[in-house]
């Protein structure tokens, strides 16, 4: 394990959750926080990573996609530093994940977008995600006039809407055992732009 590039390593795990779970295998619990250091969590998915993912030379990273101006949105922008959570509990495994974020390129968002389904996209210009909602009616006619307005026409992605990376410099495989005595493999980047890995005690 520890001689292995933590990215190889990830997705040997990621297949083996995408056999075994029933719903979104790709689901992340996503830590964020604002500048003075109060965190907050939620869930988003995983829509792209490894080693060339956005294309930043032996970089890379992990990326999921949100509306720029929710709560998550207004504490990455301040503070641009997250942790990645995985835990599949038909495997028994966890993945935690740290590092800085970056926007990806706006080509990349629109290409991610326009695979997204058309009520998908519909929603995700029709939402003031995190913002007070009076009635769901409220967000039903704002939905129905972009379907119109767009009628007929590819819709184009709000400007709000877009991916962020997770670069990362320290990456965790936790693998349960019996009576908790767990093994853990943590991948650090070294000075070399490597990865330097060790056991922890569980
Ligand atoms: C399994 C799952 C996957 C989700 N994936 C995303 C996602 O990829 N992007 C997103 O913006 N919200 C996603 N959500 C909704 C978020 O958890 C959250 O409610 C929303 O992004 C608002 O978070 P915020 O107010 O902290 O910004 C997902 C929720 C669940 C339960
Ligand atoms: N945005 C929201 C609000 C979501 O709830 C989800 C998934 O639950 C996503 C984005 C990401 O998934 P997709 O792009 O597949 O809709």
């Amino acid at each position: 394990m520890q001689d292995k590039n933590p990215y190889d390593i990830f997705d040997q795990w990621l297949n083996l959750a995408k056999e075994n779970e029933p719903n979104d295998y790709n689901a992340m619990a996503l830590a964020t926080s604002t500048a003075d250091g109060r965190p907050s969590c939620r869930m988003v998915l995983l829509k792209g990573h490894g080693p060339k993912a956005q294309g930043i030379a032996h970089q890379g990273g992990f990326i999921f996609y949100t509306n720029l101006q929710s709560r998550k949105g207004g504490e990455i922008a301040v503070n641009p530093h997250a942790s990645l959570l995985f835990h599949w509990k038909s495997l028994r495994r966890q993945i935690r994940i740290e590092g800085k974020l970056e926007r990806v390129s706006e080509a990349t968002a629109d290409a991610y977008f326009a695979t997204r389904s058309r009520p998908s996209q519909i929603g995700a210009c029709a939402s003031d995600q995190s913002r007070p909602l009076d009635d769901r009616a409220t967000f039903e006619s704002r939905y129905k006039a972009i379907e119109t307005k767009y009628e007929g026409q590819d819709i184009p992605r709000p400007k709000h809407w877009s991916g962020h990376i997770v670069i990362p410099h320290h990456i965790e495989f936790w693998q349960d055992r019996e009576f908790r005595l767990h093994e853990r493999w943590v991948f650090a980047r070294d000075e070399h732009g490597g990865w330097g890995s060790q056991m922890l005690y569980p």
